[in-house]
């Protein structure tokens, strides 16, 4: 198989973006360091990168907390893959662009754009948190490669919020919410069919990855838990009248779940927390390794704040198995632990500017 080096984003420019008023910066093939204290922006800068690249926040999924206090838009832009990409967020609208010529919709943004591994300290929920997060964690990664699947999660959301809000209104009967069951279903049997193809496709990578940054062999499971079962239309059909006495959809991909064992054993239950942080770590690196097999390009790793949780030697090996190439970029509080197996030139991040 081919892979594409890394060294991508080339150059990143932003204009009131969170606490960042402007800034324009090279980034070498590598990738970089960002150092500072607390608060500074210095992962303001990731979540910069991961909008221009996938339109995705981490930490919000409401566009408008982006935009500096104040300000009344925000701009994201740079040199990304060989393209001038340009984000700009106004009042609920995106406009996108990519070599100075308008994108019609995001998914036309999206379908030649980059691909991303975010890794930051919360990972740890992955394990041992609600299943949001997991939910989330394969739609952030069938997103990226699996065609239409990020358009069939939209319209499926669109139809769940609709036929929730009948059901509250008790208008739970009726040729409307047909519709929208129809809907329900087409859409969430799409987003089930992409996340089970996620699921079946990272078990081998993850469990490489559990070794590699654990340092002994350890077979990683994950079940997918689909809340609509076999029939979604045949198990929305038996809580019918559950739902309109709760006056919410009780089945769907929105309730489904991954359950991940450790050695046959639930991992969040049985799993010690140096197993629980190495497996949150794996899951990023297999996400990666399918991203790299399936998306035909090696991801850029942006990686939060992640190193002063892990002691030296995880630390060494998770560096490791990072994708030879890989563009990585940084931001840590401490960098007392440069040089040891990272290689990254440093900018150092004050008050929303860098050094
Ligand atoms: N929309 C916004 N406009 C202006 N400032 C904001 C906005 N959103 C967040 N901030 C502020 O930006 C500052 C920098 O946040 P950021 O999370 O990027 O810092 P950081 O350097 O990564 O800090 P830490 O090391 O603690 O994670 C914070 O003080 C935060 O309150």
């Amino acid at each position: 198989m081919c892979f594409h080096l890394g060294g991508v984003i080339e150059s990143l420019r932003l204009a009131d973006f969170r606490c960042i008023a402007g800034l324009s910066l090279e980034i070498p093939e590598q990738g970089l360091v960002f150092v500072g204290k607390n608060a500074q922006g210095k992962t303001s800068l990731l979540e910069a990168i991961c909008v221009l690249v996938r339109l995705h926040s981490p930490r919000t999924r409401r566009p408008n907390q982006m935009v500096k206090f104040e300000a009344p838009r925000f701009g994201v832009a740079g040199q990304v893959w060989g393209r001038e990409r340009r984000v700009d967020y106004c009042k609920g609208t995106y406009t996108l662009k990519v070599d100075g010529n308008e994108r019609g919709s995001q998914g036309e943004y999206l379908a030649d754009g980059g691909l991303v591994v975010w890794m930051g300290n919360e990972d740890r929920e992955l394990v041992t948190g609600p299943s949001e997060g997991r939910r989330r964690y394969l739609d952030f990664l069938a997103s990226q490669i699996v065609p239409g699947y990020r358009r069939a999660l939209s319209r499926y959301k669109k139809a769940l919020q609709e036929r929730n809000a009948l059901l509250r209104d008790g208008r739970g009967s009726g040729r409307e919410m047909d519709s929208f069951t129809k809907l329900l279903v087409e859409h969430g049997r799409e987003v089930t069919a992409g996340r089970a193809a996620m699921i079946a496709s990272l078990e081998k990578p993850v469990t490489w990855a559990q070794g590699a940054v654990g340092g002994n062999e350890e077979a990683v499971g994950l079940i997918y838990k689909a809340a609509s079962g076999d029939d979604f239309e045949a198990s929305l059909a038996m809580v019918r009248e559950k739902e309109q006495r709760q006056g919410m959809t009780l089945v769907g991909p929105h309730r489904d779940d991954v359950k991940l064992t450790l050695g046959g054993l639930k991992a969040s239950d049985f799993g010690s927390e140096g197993q629980q942080r190495t497996l949150a770590l794996a899951l990023k690196l297999g996400q990666g390794e399918l991203l790299r097999e399936q998306g035909g390009k090696t991801p850029v790793y942006l990686l939060d704040d992640i190193f002063g949780e892990l002691d030296k030697g995880r630390r060494e090996r998770f560096l490791a198995s990072l994708p030879k190439g890989a563009q990585v970029i940084v931001t840590t509080t401490n960098a007392s632990w440069l040089g040891e197996g990272m290689d990254l030139e440093v900018r150092e991040v004050s008050g929303g500017t860098i050094r």
